[in-house]
């Protein structure tokens, strides 16, 4: 796991063979500490360089090994010993050096980096913080603030930034290993007693408890609960103000309390649940690594609103021709502006020049012919989308591919419409669509797996985390989310508060509770949703009364906000009031203490006051048993998929895994005993009635997460 050869005559080349990252497992610890021993004990060798095979440098520790409790070689002694050694040694960073990997370069006496290699302690990210001395080192060499901001973010530096943060010696566009050899040669002859950095004399600007304190409350306001980013300040002021050694002690207690938690357990889930998402598999088994995606050069988008925009930029700022089209010159006008303006502003922010050239807008449906793919993105209507697939059908070359941004209509019926069904899929962008990482693609029953591999290939390289589904009304992540909202609208007529439902939302790590969120989309989104499904509106079927729909309950105070005008932020008023229309601050609204009272008052029902536990029960375990529901109903294929899209598209908290990932935390037993309680309490609740999936896993003892898998083979796929 480390080779280990005599170069020059004089030099010792020890290289990190662990593919694909180098990672640094037990088994590649005891290679490193074995072949230090070995360079340093020899006499031939004067100087000593560290690299990585496949040019990678280290991506860390071995995060699979966080599973079990640490063992084998201790990466802090190894650093230690590197660090006292009387032989210059030189990280040579090729690719990645982080976590751990940044670690073992700041032990070297030396770092020189390739020009496009990327640095950084991403132990945060992790739920962990850097334990090997990153927390100590860092900030005597490149000094508090600016250690305090890599360690809390995690955020990884380009060469170029790290070699104006001190944080390596040189930066090369040749061989990092090659160079990093001539280096050792000349360092031979140097002293290395100013090279190491745990001697150096902490740099302390004078206001240091205003700084920590001001780091403490950025991080407290960005990351509410979550542990990792305190301890890591907690770390480095001890950096600032104990010798290294009792730093080192504070840094290790620091991290023993973090390693077992419940957060970094969810963190490294979502870790590999991101990556375990991309490898998208068919029934037919197609898969991520069997099937050729379409080479895309020129796409088309249909129609220009708040989510045409954002797909056309995503797509343009990949250097993807896009063809805009609007019916009318008035709106094509104000989406080209938009757009131009969108790519402008971001190109400014990356420091390049916007790709302008690669825009076309046209109010002509005749001018797509040629494009590789169309992705609609008109009106949520189901009639329009099919006369525009019907059109598209006619227009297009027979060899386009046809995805629609719908969220939630049926996709196979868009495909029916057209000359090309196994050519159809969805694309389910989340607004707006050039920020949000979320794609969710739908794979229609008649989907191709080259249609497929295509929208999964282009999402990547649109920066997007994307997640293959099957087609039911909403997907997988608008299928949930209204069992949630309708638990939610269900607790205000219960006698809770938005207010209430937000603060115990917000307490639990959401940016944003359920009707700040919907404040902030608009009301009226849903609204048109529930009036195209009868829900509400005129085809209501007039027998219903108004909290029964369908044979279930239904709240519809939702409705009755939007008949008086109050769509959210963009009215100035919703479920909250705002200083103006557009305005960001929400206030309680005494209108809607009324509308409620009013509302229980009507239909006989006395207020309780309700517990956040029961708040965040009913919200978070009805919507992982909608979970449950989607597994077995083969809408997606795994947990990971379900918890990806939670945390890319809906914001939940990372630090909790996902609501997959939460009910497995809190235990599928006592997740299964709440929802048969509530249930009972809410026998019109369908969403309450625990799942078949559920009751299956708790039957065969609540199996880890990881195994669900093997449970939900035997069902029937949609993908
Ligand atoms: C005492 C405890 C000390 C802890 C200190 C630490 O070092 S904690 C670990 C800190 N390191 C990180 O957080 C880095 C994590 N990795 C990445 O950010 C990225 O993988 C990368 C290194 C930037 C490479 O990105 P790229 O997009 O090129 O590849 P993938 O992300 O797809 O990764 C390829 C496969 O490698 C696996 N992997 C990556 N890093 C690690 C790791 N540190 N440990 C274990 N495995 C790792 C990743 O899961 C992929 O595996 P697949 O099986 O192919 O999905």
């Amino acid at each position: 796991m480390a080779r280990y050869e005599l170069v020059k005559g004089s030099l010792a080349l020890i290289t990190l063979t662990n593919p694909p990252v180098n990672a640094l497992s037990s088994a590649v610890r005891y290679g490193i500490t074995e072949k230090i021993k070995r360079a340093l004990g020899d006499p031939k060798v004067k100087a000593v360089v560290i690299c990585g095979e496949n040019e990678r440098f280290c991506g860390g520790a071995d995060i699979r090994e966080f599973a079990a409790p640490m063992r084998g070689h201790s990466l802090v002694m190894l650093f230690d010993d590197i660090e006292a050694g009387e032989k210059p040694v030189i990280a040579a960073i090729e690719g990645v050096a982080l976590g751990g990997g940044f670690e073992l370069a700041l032990a070297c006496h030396y770092r020189i980096a390739h020009s496009k290699a990327r640095l950084g302690l991403p132990e945060v990210t992790l739920g962990l913080l850097p334990a090997a001395g990153g927390t100590q080192r860092l900030p005597r060499l490149i000094g508090i603030p600016a250690a305090l901001e890599l360690i809390t973010t995690g955020h990884h530096v380009s060469a170029q930034e790290a070699l104006k943060l001190g944080m390596v010696d040189q930066i090369t566009d040749e061989n990092a290993c090659k160079m990093a050899v001539e280096f050792a040669l000349r360092a031979v002859a140097k002293p290395l007693s100013s090279r190491r950095i745990s001697t150096l004399t902490m740099p302390c600007p004078p206001n240091l408890d205003a700084l920590f304190e001001a780091v403490t409350m950025q991080v407290q306001k960005k990351a509410r609960g979550v542990m990792a980013p305190l301890a890591c300040i907690q770390a480095v002021r001890a950096a600032a103000t104990l010798p290294y050694s009792k730093g080192m002690k504070r840094e290790s207690e620091l991290m023993a309390s973090l390693f077992s938690s419940s957060q970094a357990r969810a963190l490294q889930y979502c870790f590999f649940a991101q990556r375990t998402a991309g490898k998208w598999t068919l029934p037919s088994g197609a898969q991520w690594s069997n099937i050729k995606p379409r080479d895309i050069r020129r796409a088309a988008v249909i129609g220009l609103g708040t989510m045409g925009r954002g797909i056309a930029v995503s797509l343009a700022r990949v250097g993807i021709s896009v063809i805009a089209v609007e019916t009318e010159k008035k709106l094509l006008e104000t989406g080209r502006q938009m757009v131009i303006g969108m790519l402008e502003r971001d190109a400014k922010r990356r420091g390049v020049t916007a790709s302008l050239y690669l825009l076309q807008f046209t109010l002509s449906l005749q001018d797509v012919k040629d494009v590789d793919i169309v992705i609609e993105a008109v009106f949520e209507d189901m009639s329009l989308k099919k006369r525009l697939f019907r059109d598209l059908s006619k227009v297009c070359r027979p060899s386009t591919l046809l995805y629609t941004n719908t969220s939630g209509l049926d996709v196979d019926a868009l495909a029916g419409v057209t000359d090309r069904p196994h050519m159809v899929a969805g694309m389910h962008f989340f607004s707006p669509a050039h920020v949000m990482k979320l794609l969710e693609v739908i794979c229609g029953p008649r989907s191709s797996s080259e249609t497929i591999a295509t929208a999964m290939s282009l999402g990547k390289r649109m920066g997007k985390v994307c997640v293959a589904v099957g087609n039911c009304p909403g997907f997988v992540g608008n299928r949930m989310v209204k069992t949630y909202t309708d638990q939610a609208n269900f607790l205000l007529e219960e006698g809770a508060t938005p207010e209430q439902v937000d603060g115990a939302l917000e307490e639990f790590g959401f940016a944003m509770g359920v009707f700040r969120m919907s404040d902030l989309a608009g009301l009226d989104v849903g609204w048109r949703i529930r009036k195209e499904s009868g829900l509400t509106g005129p085809d209501v079927d007039p027998k219903d009364p108004p909290h029964r729909r369908q044979g279930h309950r239904y709240s519809p105070i939702p409705d009755m906000l939007c008949e008086q005008g109050r769509m959210g932020q963009k009215t100035g008023c919703g479920w909250y009031v705002y200083e103006k229309p557009g305005g960001t601050e929400a206030k309680p609204d005494p209108l809607i203490q009324k509308l409620l009272e009013g509302y229980r008052v009507r239909y006989s029902i006395q207020p309780r006051k309700i517990s956040s536990q029961e708040l965040i029960e009913r919200c978070l375990y009805v919507l992982a048993n909608e979970g449950f529901r989607v597994l077995e109903d083969g809408i997606a294929v795994q947990p990971e998929d379900i918890d990806v899209i939670y945390l890319f598209g809906y914001g939940f908290p990372r630090h909790r895994g996902g609501p997959m990932f939460y009910a497995n935390m809190v235990g599928l037993g006592r997740v299964l005993d709440r929802l048969e309680h509530y249930h009972h309490a809410h026998p019109d609740v369908p969403h309450l009635k625990p799942s078949q999936l559920l009751k299956k896993l708790v039957a065969c003892g609540s199996p880890p997460i990881q195994k669900w898998k093997e449970h939900i083979k035997t069902m029937h796929s949609h993908l």
